[in-house]
């Protein structure tokens, strides 16, 4: 009786491995009496290569290769000491052997956020134990270009090349095997609602386009811009994801501001009755999320973000930008001439030569953009507010908090400095011309439009574990919810 050599292959739950296992078989299933097996395990940088021998028992061998596959996978998936590589036996078998797959394998999601200021690319991955619960992120790639979508409204193309441009960041970071799971999404924030409505939907089927000949999963509805309610309650969601909150039961949530270059939120969870009953209907929003119900108090104002803002206090909303015409304001250096870009429109601006300047008479021309514009609430007076986003960038600009560790400071922290800065713009010609409006703006925001008290504590937080605070993560969570993607 002849014994022949058989060869079988066997590819490791995220295409790390291969196993070869050679074995002799008899055609009429008796024993063979050579003992010709052998098991070898392959990491695909061929960094490691071992045989062993053993009793040549099928199912005892598949098993042990598959556990020993299973394992050696999932501990190189968390120290991601092996890049992702394509080999000719990739899809030969399925991927699905590992009995840890229900348990530890990665899920990834992308998200762009096309602000008004810049694209942003988010790649994060997940490891989720168990389909219902909130997923564990275990890191993020973050990459941004500027300008933003809303400055190529005469030429999408060119806007959407940005997009392509950033995918092949994520075609690093994502692994090729998980390439067509991998959803992609791009929400647009305020630059794209302030379009006129034909020059958004261009810029966005343009992008659609691109992202589907990407070789990511393109859910549907993928390109869109975002309802200024969801801004503020993905923001809150990731901020309270990352401090750890959503995890307690104790509903200890914390309250996030976000400032960006066309509009700005306010979110948090109402602890009075007060508030609930006394907002706007539509200030107040439900949602489910990992099987617990949150009301939130969201709002987005549009046209109040940090640039439209200046816009609006160099008086140059209406007008739009006139070839000759010079913007001109009291928060800007005396003898400043200069030419501005915000959403691919150019302003000429100045200060006022031989004219008023400082905190005084800038501080009354920005309070004209927020008084009596903002819906105030007693309860938000006495908590601490997560703000991030301009809050963060204009902070560390004045080194009122480090730039890399962020820090706590009160809202008159904002004041004292725009009086500062002000006060004294000439010192400050070599920083952004606009630091003292920006400042000062931050400050009637705070004060006058939400209502904060002087001593109210702002938590400036740029990133939380390394994650960025943007509301990106929020809706990635939402994002896989809703397709149900898990391992
Ligand atoms: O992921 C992020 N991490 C940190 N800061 C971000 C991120 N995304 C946006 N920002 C900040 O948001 C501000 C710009 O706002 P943006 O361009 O998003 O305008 P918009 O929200 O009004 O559309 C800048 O301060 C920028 O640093
Ligand atoms: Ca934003």
């Amino acid at each position: 009786m002849e014994c022949s050599l058989v060869s079988q292959y066997f590819l490791s739950p995220a295409d790390r491995w291969m196993v070869s296992h050679k074995f002799l078989v008899s055609p009429d299933g008796g024993s063979c009496s050579e003992s010709l097996s052998s098991v070898e395990l392959w990491a695909e940088t061929a960094t490691l290569s071992y045989k062993m021998d053993y009793e040549p028992s099928f199912l005892r061998t598949l098993f042990s290769l598959i556990l020993v596959s299973s394992l050696l996978d999932c501990v190189l998936s968390e120290v991601d000491a092996f890049p992702d590589t394509k080999t000719w036996f990739e899809n030969l078998l399925p991927s699905t052997m590992c009995i840890q797959n229900a348990s530890i394998e990665s899920v990834y999601g992308i998200m762009f956020d096309a602000g008004s200021t810049g694209t942003r690319i988010h790649i994060y991955s997940f490891t989720q134990k168990y389909p219902d619960q909130l997923p564990e992120l275990r890191k993020e790639i973050f990459e941004s270009v500027k300008p933003g979508l809303s400055a190529y409204a005469d030429i999408p193309e060119q806007g959407a090349e940005t997009i392509r441009g950033l995918l092949e960041v994520a075609k690093d970071a994502v692994p090729s095997s998980h390439w067509k799971k991998t959803p992609v999404v791009l929400k647009a924030t305020a630059g794209l609602r302030l379009l006129p409505e034909k020059k958004a939907q261009a810029l966005l089927s343009e992008v659609k386009n691109v992202l589907e000949e990407s070789p990511f999963l393109v859910p549907d509805n993928s390109v869109s811009i975002m309802n200024g309610t969801y801004e503020g309650i993905l923001a809150w969601i990731t901020v309270n994801f990352l401090t750890g909150q959503l995890y307690s039961q104790s509903k200890q949530t914390v309250g996030i501001l976000d400032l960006g270059g066309a509009s700005t939120q306010i979110t948090f969870l109402p602890q009075s009755e007060e508030t609930l009953e006394q907002s706007p209907l539509d200030f107040i929003t439900s949602f489910k999320m990992f099987h617990t119900t949150y009301k939130l108090y969201t709002h987005s104002y549009l046209g109040l973000g940090l640039k439209a803002a200046r816009l609006a206090t160099l008086g140059a909303v209406e007008t739009g930008a006139v070839d000759k015409q010079i913007f001109r304001s009291s928060c800007l250096p005396k003898n400043l001439e200069a030419v501005w870009e915000f959403g691919g429109v150019s302003y000429r601006y100045g200060g006022i030569e031989n004219g008023e300047s400082g905190f005084k008479s800038c501080y009354a021309e920005v309070l004209r953009i927020v008084a009596g514009k903002l819906h105030q609430v007693d309860e938000i007076k006495g908590s601490t507010f997560y703000a991030f986003s301009y809050y963060y960038d204009r902070a560390a600009d004045t080194n009122l908090i480090d730039y890399g560790k962020g820090g706590i400071l009160e809202v008159r922290d904002f004041e004292r400095k725009a009086i500062e800065v002000c006060d004294h713009m000439e010192g400050f010609t070599s920083s952004s011309p606009f630091l003292c409006m920006d400042l000062s703006y931050i400050t009637a925001l705070l004060k006058e439009g939400f209502g904060f008290k002087i001593n109210t504590p702002l938590q400036l937080t740029k990133k939380v574990n390394n994650v960025e605070t943007s509301w990106s993560l929020g809706a990635t969570f939402l994002m896989l919810q809703s397709l149900r993607i898990s391992n």
